[in-house]
């Protein structure tokens, strides 16, 4: 599987609109990548509160506009595309979620994940957005993936729920904090090694609502070495070739997922 993490800057000085852009312009430039993620809330900035209501859009590629555009740019570049996540418009009156979407090559909606874990405690994102409650994963026609999102690294139980509805490769868009840097990198490869599957963890570059990104998008393999790493917060693409046939070696050689008891 090639895939690529697009580390996308988002600042506040640069609109949503040209932004979203910007975003179908990279995913358009990897043609031949089999799976490509963008970051958590790239189009409004996952720290800028005071804007989650005015850029709520709808998850539905007919009336969204940052789907339509990520639809558009997957069947275009002919790529499966985790096109990050949004502020979606819940149909019921005025919730908010965050929430993922996954493009298949031909542009179709393949699978939309709510956030269950809320960031902030009782503000921000956790007094904001309403909690998804469901765990989603994706049948890739090269593995399965399991879906989380940022804060949700913090909550090995979620993961659990991945690899036990069979996932293989667990793909997380992030807005993590650099004053943080040191939780993203143990995390992401502890999810790896106690699940015995890839991660790839794609953050975002820049500073938005005073919040400096962490960047370091990861990939990291089911024995918990990373394969790549993004050396930068600046805005980067990281492209990884990984062999898949990985998950069921480790899973055989070392097969202590087997040795579960709860
Ligand atoms: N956007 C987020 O979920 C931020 C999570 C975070 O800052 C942390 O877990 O630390």
């Amino acid at each position: 599987m090639r895939a690529s993490l697009l580390q996308m800057q988002v600042d506040p000085d640069e609109s949503v609109a040209s932004r979203r852009e910007r975003a179908a312009s990279l995913v358009r430039g990897q043609a031949g990548a089999d799976l490509v993620v963008l970051p958590e809330l790239w189009p409004v900035g996952a720290f800028a509160h005071d804007r989650f209501a005015a850029e709520a859009e709808d998850a539905d590629p007919a009336t969204g506009p940052t789907a339509l555009a990520m639809s558009a740019a997957a069947r275009d570049a002919g790529v499966w595309l985790h096109a990050g996540s949004i502020v979606e418009k819940g149909e019921e009156g005025g919730a908010l979620y965050n929430t993922s979407l996954v493009f298949s090559p031909t542009g179709e909606l393949a699978a939309a994940y709510r956030k269950i874990h809320r960031f902030g405690f009782d503000r921000g994102e956790a007094a904001l957005m309403t909690a998804g409650t469901t765990p989603v994963t994706v049948p890739h026609p090269q593995a399965t993936l399991g879906l989380a999102t940022c804060y949700d690294l913090r909550f090995p139980e979620l993961f659990r729920a991945l690899v036990d509805a069979g996932a293989g490769v667990l793909v997380v868009p992030a807005g993590w904090p650099a004053k943080r840097a040191a939780h993203w990198s143990l995390f992401t490869r502890a999810r790896a090694v106690e699940n015995q599957c890839f991660v790839l963890a794609c953050g975002s570059a820049g500073t938005h609502a005073g919040v400096a990104q962490a960047g370091h998008s990861a990939v990291i393999d089911p024995w918990g070495e990373t394969v790549a790493e993004a050396a930068t917060t600046d805005e980067t693409v990281l492209t990884v070739d990984l062999d898949l046939t990985q998950i069921e070696k480790v899973r055989e050689v070392f097969p202590v997922l087997k040795d579960r008891v709860l």
